[in-house]
Formats: structure tokens, sequence, C-alpha cells
């Protein structure tokens, strides 16, 4: 995998699951750089993984070969407007950006220079090396740029790229914004669990250790996902009381409605980004 030396700029969530996912799969921590207006957080993660730090975001950049625009979209432009660096030197570096909703187009008019940029949409467990992540590269990125973002991407978990821009609002749906439907989820049986009388602990054990054998039974075998939820579905029995329960509230449905609800969210985030 390459050793290129990568900036993060803006240290939150993300990077740091970023950072944790690589630095757990080998990657050096020397060449990993982070930057953020506040101390607490480069100082846990300087605690945590051995990277470097700083508070001056030229700094970041003037090192790293590869740059994550990892600061909110809201926070973007200004963040860039900021910099006081000669802006000539971004065309020789890869710009990869997590933000949602932010246009390669945006970015590109926001960096100045002509620059090498991947819009990528990672998600929270890439933490674990359980990330997933969506790619999409303009014309202007080089194969080795590509195989440069897929590498640390890949570090983190699965990646997929997609041939129109579009596909990341759809990734974002699907898989950035996803963690959070299922937490929510969770958290729904969790509470619900200690309704029924169960400790906060063993609410909390429960829910997620059916949790990981659901989801290791779809990634063990090749049964469809609807096959496995009828496998535990006896006619006239409990589950299929629960499952009436949902279909009554029409719970595929609202999972669809929310997906689109992110997506839209995402492409009206382009226009005022
Ligand atoms: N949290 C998530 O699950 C995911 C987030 N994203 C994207 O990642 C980006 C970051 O999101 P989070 O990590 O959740 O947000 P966050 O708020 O945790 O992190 C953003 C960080 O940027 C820092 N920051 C603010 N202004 C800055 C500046 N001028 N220079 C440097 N750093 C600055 C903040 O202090 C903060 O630490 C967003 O663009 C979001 O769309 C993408 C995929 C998933
Ligand atoms: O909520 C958001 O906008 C970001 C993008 C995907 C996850 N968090």
């Amino acid at each position: 995998m390459t050793q290129k030396t990568i900036a993060f700029i803006g240290a939150g969530n993300m990077s740091a699951s970023i950072i944790a996912g690589l630095v757990k799969n080998g990657y050096p921590a020397d060449n990993i750089i982070a930057s953020n207006p506040s101390t607490p957080k480069l100082d846990a993660l300087s605690a945590q993984h051995s990277i470097k730090t700083t508070t001056d975001n030229n700094q970041a950049i003037e090192q790293a070969d590869v740059i994550i625009l990892s600061v909110k979209p809201q926070m973007m432009a200004g963040m860039l407007g900021d910099l006081s660096i000669d802006k000539s030197i971004f065309s020789h570096k890869l710009f990869i950006s997590i933000a949602a909703g932010l246009p390669v187009s945006r970015l590109e008019e926001l960096l100045v220079t002509p620059t090498a940029v991947v819009r990528t949409m990672p998600n929270t467990p890439s933490l674990l090396g359980l990330g997933m992540t969506g790619l999409y590269a303009s014309a202007a990125v080089s194969a080795e740029q590509k195989q440069v973002a897929e590498e640390i991407m890949q570090a983190v978990g699965k990646t997929v790229w997609v041939e129109e821009e579009s596909g990341i609002d759809k990734i974002t749906a699907l898989a950035g914004s996803a963690p959070a439907y299922f937490f929510l989820f969770m958290e729904g049986m969790e509470s619900k669990a200690i309704e029924l009388g169960f400790s906060p602990e063993a609410a909390r054990e429960i829910v997620s250790q059916v949790a990981t054998g659901s989801t290791e039974m779809v990634r063990q075998n090749d049964i469809s996902i609807a096959q496995l939820r009828t496998n535990v579905t006896s006619k006239g029995g409990t589950t299929a009381a629960a499952l009436n329960s949902f279909n009554d509230s029409n719970l595929t449905g609202i999972t669809a409605k929310a997906m689109d609800a992110a997506i839209a969210r995402a492409e009206e985030m382009a226009k005022t980004i």
C-alpha cells in the first residue's frame, strides 16, 4: 500500500474513525497528520495513535501528498478561503473530500488551482476496519491517484466506485448515514428491553449480540436476506406477529422514504454550499 503522507483537515468524528482504522491496519503514524483549530481532539489523536498534529491547516497541507478534507460541508469554503499557502502547490497533491453534498465542481472552484479531487463518502465503522466508502473521481484524477484514494479507503473497509457523481449522494443514504439507522433501531429495542425489566447493561448486550449474530448470518451465507427472515418466521408464531406489526406501519416504505430524504438533503446542500 501507498506510504504517502496524509493530512486530515478537520479532526472530528469521521477523521478519528479513518485515522484509527488506518493505524490499526499498519499505516505508519508518522505519515499521518491531523489539523484542527482546537487542541483537545488533536491531543486525543496524538495520545491514541502517535500521529502528528497541528492547528495550522497550511502546515498540514504543505507536508502532505494526500489531503483529506474532513470539515463540515458548510465550513469548507471558509476553511479553504482562509488558507494562506501558495495554492499552486495543490496541483502536485491529491485532495480527497469526505464532505456530504459538496460537489467536485464546487471544490475545484474553492481550490482555485487545477487540482485532482476524489469525492468520497465513508462511514464511521471505518474505525473498526468495517467501513463502506463510495468514491467518485472527476476526469482530472489519474489512474494512479484513483488507486491511492482506493488504497487509503480500503485500509478502513470496503470501497465502491461510482461512475456518476450523483452516485455519491446515493451511497450517502445507503452507507454514510446508514449506521445511524441501525443505531436508531437498536436504541428502540434497547429502550423496550429496559421497559420490560432488563438492566441497561443486559439490554445493550442482548441487542448487540442479536445485531452481530444477524449481520454475521448475512455475511457468512449466500442465502438471501429475505430467506433468512423467513427462516425465523414460524407460521402463526411470534415473529410473524412482530413482522405483521412492522408491515402494518410500512417499515419498508418508511426506510425507502428515509433514504430518499437523505439523498434530497445531499442535493439541497449541493445548492447552498
Ligand atoms: N460523521 C459521519 O458519520 C460522516 C461524516 N462525513 C463528513 O465528514 C465531515 C466531517 O464530519 P464529522 O467528522 O462528523 O464532523 P465533526 O464536527 O466531528 O468534525 C469536523 C472537525 O472540523 C474541525 N474544523 C472546523 N473548522 C475547521 C477549520 N477551519 N480547519 C480545520 N478543522 C476545522 C472541527 O473543529 C471538528 O473537529 C463532514 O463533511 C461530513 O459530511 C462523511 C461520512 C460520514
Ligand atoms: O449526516 C451527515 O450529513 C454526514 C454524512 C453522512 C453521515 N454523516
